[in-house]
C-alpha cells in the first residue's frame, strides 16, 4: 500500500496533462497504490502582473514544484517538457518521458484569416521569440506584440480585439479540447516547433525505485531520443526556451534526423540546419555546431544585448 502524490501547477492544461498521465500510471503500479493529484499554487502564478523575468523567468514555476519533489511533499510531478530547463536539481530526474503530440503551432484568428491572408499591419500576439522571428520571416508587414497569461487568459484577449490572431501549440490545444477555435496548423517549414513542445516530462526523485519502475512503463522511447537530441542541440547555446531558437526531431527508420533553427527576432536572420545520425546527443551537439559556424552566437548575443537592456 503507497500514496503516491502527484503536483502540478493548477491551471487547467496543467492539471488535464496531469490527469491524462495518472490515468495511464493507473494500470501500471500495483493495485494498492493510490494516486493523489496536487494542485500546487506557485508564486509565478501569483504574480502574473509583473514582468516573469523580474520574479527569477519562467523557470519560477518548475523550480517551485521541484522543491516540493525534494521534499517528499509531492512524488512525482508532470510538466510540459518545453519548460523544462537544461539541467535538474541534484536527486530529480526525468522518469517517464510521454509519448510526444503533435508538436507543431496553430494560428487562430478572429477573422478567419490565414496567417499568408492577415491584412498588413495585422497584430499577432505572442512572448516567444522563436514565434515571432518565424512569423516576421514569413510576413515582414505583420507586427507581433507580447501575450501573457494562461491559455484561458490568451485566448480571451483575441476575442476582446486586443489581437488580430495569436500562435499557440497545436497539443495544447488539442489537450483542451480547442481543435475548433483553430484557424490554421502552421507547417514546420514556416514555424520550426520549440525544443520538447507537445511531450511531458514526469519528473520524480532519482532514489524512488518503485517509482522509477512504475514510470519506466509510460515511457515512450521514441520521444525520449528525439526530445534528448533537441534539448542537447538547444542547451548548446546555454539558453532556455526564452531565446530564438526552434529544434525539431524525428526518428526516420532507425536514424534521428533533426533540424533546428537559429533566430533574430526581427526575423531579417533564420539560421537553418539539419542533422542525421543514430545517438542522440551527437546529434544535437553537431547541428549545434553547424550553426555556431553560421554565425549563432553572434546573433544570440546580439538578443541577450537586448534583453539587458
Ligand atoms: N509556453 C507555455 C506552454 N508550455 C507548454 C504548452 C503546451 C504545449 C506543450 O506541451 O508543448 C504551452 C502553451 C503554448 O506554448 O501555446
Amino acid at each position: 500500500m503507497r500514496t503516491v502524490t502527484v503536483g502540478t501547477r493548477r491551471s487547467q492544461l496543467a492539471v488535464i496533462q496531469t490527469e491524462w498521465v495518472i490515468q495511464r500510471l493507473q494500470k501500471n503500479i500495483p493495485e494498492d497504490w493510490k494516486l493523489e493529484l496536487e494542485k500546487m499554487i506557485t508564486r509565478g502564478d501569483q504574480i502574473l502582473h509583473v514582468t516573469l523575468s523580474k520574479v527569477g523567468g519562467k523557470g519560477l514555476f518548475v523550480k517551485e514544484i521541484e522543491q516540493a519533489l525534494l521534499d517528499e511533499r509531492i512524488d512525482l510531478a508532470v510538466h510540459s517538457m518545453k519548460d523544462m530547463p537544461g539541467e535538474q536539481p541534484e536527486g530529480l530526474t526525468f522518469g517517464a518521458v510521454t509519448l510526444r503530440e503533435d508538436p507543431r503551432d496553430c494560428l487562430l484568428s478572429r477573422s478567419g484569416l490565414k496567417l499568408e491572408d492577415l491584412p498588413e499591419n495585422a497584430i499577432v500576439g505572442t512572448s516567444s521569440l522563436r514565434r515571432q522571428a518565424q512569423i516576421l520571416a514569413f510576413r515582414p508587414d505583420l507586427k507581433v506584440e507580447p501575450v501573457r497569461g494562461n491559455l484561458n487568459t490568451r485566448y480571451k484577449k483575441l476575442m476582446d480585439g486586443q489581437f488580430d490572431a495569436i500562435v499557440l501549440a497545436y497539443a495544447g490545444i488539442q489537450r483542451m479540447g480547442w481543435e475548433d477555435k483553430v484557424t490554421q496548423i502552421l507547417s514546420e517549414e514556416v514555424m520550426l516547433p520549440a525544443v520538447g513542445q507537445g511531450a511531458l516530462a514526469v519528473q520524480c526523485r532519482f532514489n524512488d525505485h518503485e517509482i522509477m519502475e512504475a514510470l519506466q512503463r509510460i515511457n515512450d522511447l521514441e520521444t525520449e531520443q528525439t526530445v534528448s537530441a533537441e534539448r542537447t542541440f538547444l542547451h548548446a547555446f546555454e539558453g532556455g526556451c526564452h531565446l530564438p531558437i526552434a529544434g525539431y526531431a524525428v526518428l526516420v527508420e532507425d536514424e534521428i534526423r533533426l533540424r533546428g533553427r537559429v533566430a533574430h527576432p526581427s526575423g531579417r536572420t533564420v539560421l537553418k540546419g539539419e542533422r542525421k545520425g543514430k545517438n542522440p546527443e551527437e546529434v544535437g551537439r553537431l547541428l549545434a555546431k553547424d550553426l555556431m559556424e553560421k554565425g549563432a552566437r553572434k546573433l544570440l548575443d546580439e538578443v541577450r544585448e537586448g534583453e539587458e537592456q
